[in-house]
């Protein structure tokens, strides 16, 4: 009886200081998060920001490309890397499961964070939209891009995939549920809205460099390689309920694919 009335205060406020770092840690990451999304904007749209996809050291153009190509390997890698279950699993085995998704994104973060400031420019010009109209237009369709990814990351659940549900969860004492099948507004559409968005973002552009059309390329086909390998999750944990999806909705495209 008196060990647990001395411990009892020492427990909960220790408990209560671990709850609160990983609170402090989930908000941290989202913070980052935010900001590297917004400078991404900036970077590949070339708005605002002081280092853009065309701006920067220049040096050769296979040195360029080695170390742009090496940026994105190492993105992709972390990225597809860590989405698996397999390392949810071994993640879990190590820290609390209420640190994964944020872990996640902070590492994604990092890693796009390293790709803004060592991006190397290939400037050689593939396309120049001259009429004032159509370049505007190829402007604002970027930002309808973006504004795609971001309106559909709250279709699906925006703070659950940026790891806040999971970290206030754990904070109130409670386990986080599953995340959910749903396919609210766009969703019913197409599969992957998100993936759409960022392609139209990166290659609607009035003036496409060599260095971006490489960025475009290769993210795109990454997305493919990553809706290939999250589909295989997606049918992994809600079976038939995402077979009959992907039967009955396009994956990008409306009535095409
Ligand atoms: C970056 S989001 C991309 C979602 C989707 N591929 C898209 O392009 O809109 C990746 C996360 O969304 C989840 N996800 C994909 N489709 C979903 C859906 N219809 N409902 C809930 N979660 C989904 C995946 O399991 C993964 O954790």
């Amino acid at each position: 009886m008196s060990i647990t009335m001395q411990n009892g205060p020492t427990q909960t406020a220790s408990s209560l200081l671990a709850r609160s770092f990983v609170l402090g840690y989930g908000l941290l990451a989202y913070l980052i998060f935010f900001g590297t999304f917004l400078y991404a904007v900036g970077f590949i749209s070339r708005f605002i920001v002081p280092k853009t996809i065309d701006s920067g050291v220049a040096g050769s153009t296979a040195q360029a490309l080695l170390i742009d190509l090496a940026l994105m390997s190492l993105f992709a890698v972390q990225h597809s890397g860590m989405a698996r279950q397999g390392f949810k699993k071994l993640f879990a085995a190590f820290a609390s499961p209420a640190l994964e998704r944020s872990t996640y994104v902070l590492l994604a973060s990092l890693s796009l964070i390293l790709l803004f400031w060592q991006w190397r420019p290939i400037t050689a010009v593939v396309w120049e939209i001259e009429t004032p109209v159509a370049a505007y237009a190829a402007v604002a369709g970027s930002f309808a891009g973006w504004l795609i990814v971001l309106y559909s990351t709250f279709l699906i659940s925006h703070f659950e995939l940026f790891g806040l549900t999971q970290v206030v969860s754990h904070f109130a004492g409670r386990l986080a549920e599953p995340m959910k099948f749903r396919t609210p507004g766009l969703y019913r559409l197409i599969r992957h809205p998100i993936y759409l968005g960022f392609i139209i973002a990166f290659w609607s552009t009035p003036t496409m460099t060599l260095g971006h059309m490489l960025f475009a390329m290769v993210t795109t086909a990454y997305i493919f390689v990553g809706i290939w390998l999250e589909e295989r999750d997606l049918i992994t944990l809600f079976g038939d309920q995402y077979r009959h999806y992907r039967e009955k909705v396009a994956m990008l495209l409306p009535g095409l694919f």
